[in-house]
């Protein structure tokens, strides 16, 4: 059903294979290597790109300005995007949200329980409205990113909530991480007044909201889904799979070929189906999370246990098969016991508690996950519910010490 908001050129399909055969960029043999060493990368190629030999035009040099330009050329402009947009919940996620809705030009209403949070983004152009139905009611699309499933339902389904704002071609986007249950509910309310509902849960933390380099896991209504596409995709990332800093650098005339038009990139958002597989799928992600927090916790103590530096053990884990991101930014601080809050731990444990809920209505066995949640109560018992989750590693010391008193 489409939405009477929906603008026609808001939805963003592939080009059919025809166009790209047509395309004047150039395109790449599937069995001629690109790499000096000849090795072939033949499996990392979609089929559409396997069309024509790669032309033997040199291979310019990356200048990274005229690839922010050429991004920030393709992104959506905003008469691309339904009109009004509200906004509930300005924490540490849903102000630079917010935040970059308002900086791409959106008509952004916002509001938040604590009144003060709305300051800055009126500051720069936001209305403010005194209450969640007041902005679902003046707004074509509402996002709400609250802290946990008891006010994600408040919010949306409460005495003075979103829900009796809403009314048909109205959208809800709930891009909170809470269980599947708490999102059916919700969106069996929001749909019952004719309006459509999209849980849009996110991954990536307080810097990449700030830089718009979310990844959306959405489920519901796939209209919605396709009328927001826009909005998530000036808050998300913008994925080429041949980027120039990707290690196959000599694939740059492909990169250059995604980029040249924002049709041929892949963008980090999911459409996952029914409403439950985003919140799933979030609440699997950050199980996995919470428990490698943990254990590099618990390896970060034990090399200084042994007499071993533990920024080594940064370093080392940086270069090998087990790298990630969440170590090589978190790791050096939680050196120096620095915990400053990007993913406030009270709700890693949330969404730990809720991830082995769901593993429970499975009957999968999820050890590992049962006993980093256990850590995580315990650095929640300890006062370190609003510092970063990376904290965690406290909860090890603490039993360090007072095994060593023992
Ligand atoms: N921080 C992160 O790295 C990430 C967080 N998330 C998820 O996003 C959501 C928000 O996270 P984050 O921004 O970090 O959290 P914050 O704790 O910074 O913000 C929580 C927001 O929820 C509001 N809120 C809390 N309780 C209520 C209530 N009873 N009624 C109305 N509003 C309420 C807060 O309002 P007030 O200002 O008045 O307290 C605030 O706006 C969570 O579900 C989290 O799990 C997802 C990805 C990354
Ligand atoms: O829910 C929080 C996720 C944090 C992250 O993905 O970095």
């Amino acid at each position: 059903m489409a939405m009477s908001f929906l603008k026609p050129h808001c939805t963003h399909r592939l080009p059919s294979s025809s166009s790209i055969l047509n395309s004047p960029f150039p395109t790449i043999s599937p069995t001629k290597s690109l790499f000096a060493n000849g090795s072939s990368f033949s499996t990392r190629i979609p089929n559409h790109f396997r069309a024509r030999p790669i032309s033997s035009t040199p291979t310019k040099p990356f200048s990274f300005k005229a690839f922010s330009s050429q991004i920030s050329a393709s992104a959506p402009k905003p008469d691309e995007m339904p009109a009004r947009v509200g906004f509930l919940g300005l924490g540490i996620m849903g102000s630079p949200m917010a935040q970059n809705l308002i900086k791409a030009g959106c008509d952004v209403t916002v509001w938040n329980r604590t009144e003060s949070k709305c300051s800055p983004l009126i500051s720069l152009g936001a209305k403010y409205k005194s209450s969640p139905k007041e902005v679902a009611a003046s707004c074509d699309v509402t996002f709400a990113m609250l802290a946990d499933p008891q006010s994600a339902l408040d919010v949306a389904c409460g005495e003075h909530g979103a829900a009796k704002g809403m009314s048909p071609g109205k959208g809800y986007v709930d891009v909170s991480t809470v269980d599947g249950a708490t999102s059916k509910l919700i969106g069996t309310r929001i749909k019952a007044t004719g309006a459509l509902f999209l849980e849009a849960p996110v991954s990536g933390s307080k810097k990449p909201a700030e830089d718009g380099q979310l990844i959306f896991l959405t489920a519901g209504d796939r209209s919605l889904f396709e009328t927001v596409a826009p909005l998530l995709d000036i808050m998300g990332k913008l994925l080429c799979p041949y980027a120039p800093h990707h290690p196959f650098s000599e694939a740059f005339e492909l990169s250059t070929f995604c980029l040249r038009s924002r049709r041929y990139t892949t963008q980090s958002k999911f459409f996952l189906g029914d409403v439950g597989n985003g919140a799933a799928m979030k609440l699997v992600v950050n199980m996995i999370m919470g428990s490698m927090m943990a254990s590099f916790s618990e390896g970060l103590l034990l090399c200084e246990r042994v007499g071993l530096d533990p920024k080594v053990l940064v370093e080392v884990v940086s270069q090998g098969a087990i790298s990630a991101p969440m170590f090589s930014m978190k790791g050096p601080s939680m050196v120096q016991s620095l915990y400053p809050t990007a993913f406030p731990l009270k709700h890693q444990q949330k969404d730990l508690r809720l991830a082995l809920g769901l593993a429970e209505s499975v009957s999968q066995p999820t050890p590992i996950a049962a006993a980093a949640n256990e850590l995580y109560k315990v650095a929640k018992s300890r006062g370190l519910s609003d510092e970063d989750f990376s904290a965690v590693i406290e909860a090890l010391k603490v039993k360090l010490q007072s095994q060593s008193k023992e």
